[in-house]
């Protein structure tokens, strides 16, 4: 029997990551090709970004994709996550040359706490809500507090980006293919404070950190490029990641929809308190996913230098908390 279709909704749906996202979630790359969706999408109240929400409705009409079941396209957030069962939270201000993602704290700060309370008001209870929107790991946690009644385990931030930018590097390092690794772990903020750790990764079977035996190479060069590698996307493209941001989203509500089959992945999502990060608190950790939900990678150990990075992407965490804490009340 045909499934019933699910409603995912998608703001920022005229933004470029939007554009480069809608069609794929459509076409049935996010979940499953058996899946019908009905894709509820949100601009800002603004005739310019209305008007370009319609063309990218008319274009998802011209594909005609045998598993959109519907469409709507709105400026009201209680309107765009009505039942959703999914959503994926795109729509904010990107930074832009010279600026990091906490520049774009307090103005995208309101958007996630109006956007919060309106999931918790009228999306499904047990809806998946993934934030992409900068700074990411903050504006879930946000959008979480704002949403009371919803579970916090619903609550997740992109880190898959930098999960999959870290595996390239590493394949290009290695000249092995991106899929022969597996357990590459980035702890922390989706920021340039984020911690690519390789010391559990395997490639091809073989320990990364003696395949690649120069941990010159991995401290000062692979770690810093991970990191960094967002500014260089905006410094060469004059525009922030989107294609790539889109492709992470995908893979992201994928993995956590459909599983993982015991490959760890990365996802940001409130700490229970492992790993001495506070209760709450969005953390890229490694996880696997399996019948609709993620759960952490426990007991790994921690050395001196990655207690270290940890602690430094939690402090800027912390202080991202702290600058919104009066906004959340
Ligand atoms: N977590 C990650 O790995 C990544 C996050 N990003 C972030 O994703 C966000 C979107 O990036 P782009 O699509 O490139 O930006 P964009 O400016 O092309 O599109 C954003 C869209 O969101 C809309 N928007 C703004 N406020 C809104 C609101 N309150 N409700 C609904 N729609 C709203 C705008 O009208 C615009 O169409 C930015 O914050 C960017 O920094 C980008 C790349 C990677
Ligand atoms: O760097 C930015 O502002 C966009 C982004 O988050 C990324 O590409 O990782």
């Amino acid at each position: 029997m045909a499934k019933a279709p699910v409603r995912v909704a998608v703001t920022g749906a005229a933004g470029q990551i939007g554009y480069a996202l809608l069609f794929r979630i459509a076409s049935g790359e996010m979940l499953g090709k058996d899946q019908p969706v009905i894709l509820q999408m949100l601009e800002l109240p603004m005739e310019k970004a209305q008007q370009a929400l319609k063309g990218v409705m008319m274009e998802l009409e011209d594909c005609a994709f045998p598993l959109l079941a519907g469409m709507v396209g709105t400026d009201d957030p209680r309107v765009a996550f009505k039942d959703a069962d999914y959503a994926l939270l795109v729509g904010a201000r990107p930074r832009g040359p010279g600026m990091e993602r906490k520049d774009l704290l307090m103005e995208n700060a309101k958007i996630f706490i109006e956007q919060g309370k309106a999931l918790n008001d009228v999306a499904a209870r047990n809806i998946k809500v993934l934030v992409v929107g900068n700074p990411a790991n903050t504006n879930a946690y946000i959008a979480m507090k704002s949403a009371p009644s919803l579970p916090k385990e619903n609550f997740t931030a992109m880190l898959r980006l930098d999960h999959n930018r870290a595996l390239s590097q590493l394949a290009t390092k290695t000249g092995k293919p991106v899929d022969s690794i597996e357990k590459m772990v980035v702890w922390g903020n989706h920021s340039p404070t984020m911690y690519p750790d390789y010391r559990f990764t395997t490639i091809a079977g073989q320990a990364a950190p003696a395949l690649v035996n120069d941990e010159a190479w991995y401290k000062n060069e692979y770690i810093p490029k991970v990191g960094k590698r967002g500014a260089a996307i905006i410094e060469a493209r004059g525009l922030s990641s989107a294609a790539s941001a889109a492709n992470a989203a995908i893979d992201h509500m994928r993995d956590w929809a459909l599983g993982t089959n015991g490959k760890w992945v990365t996802m940001g999502i409130p700490s229970d308190g492992s790993y001495g990060i506070p209760q709450d608190v969005i953390y890229g950790v490694p996880v696997t996913c399996a019948n609709g939900k993620y759960e952490r990678i426990t007991g790994l150990e921690i050395d001196a230098f990655s207690r270290e990075k940890m602690d430094f992407t939690l402090n800027e965490l912390k202080e991202e908390q702290d600058g919104v804490k009066a906004l959340l009340g």
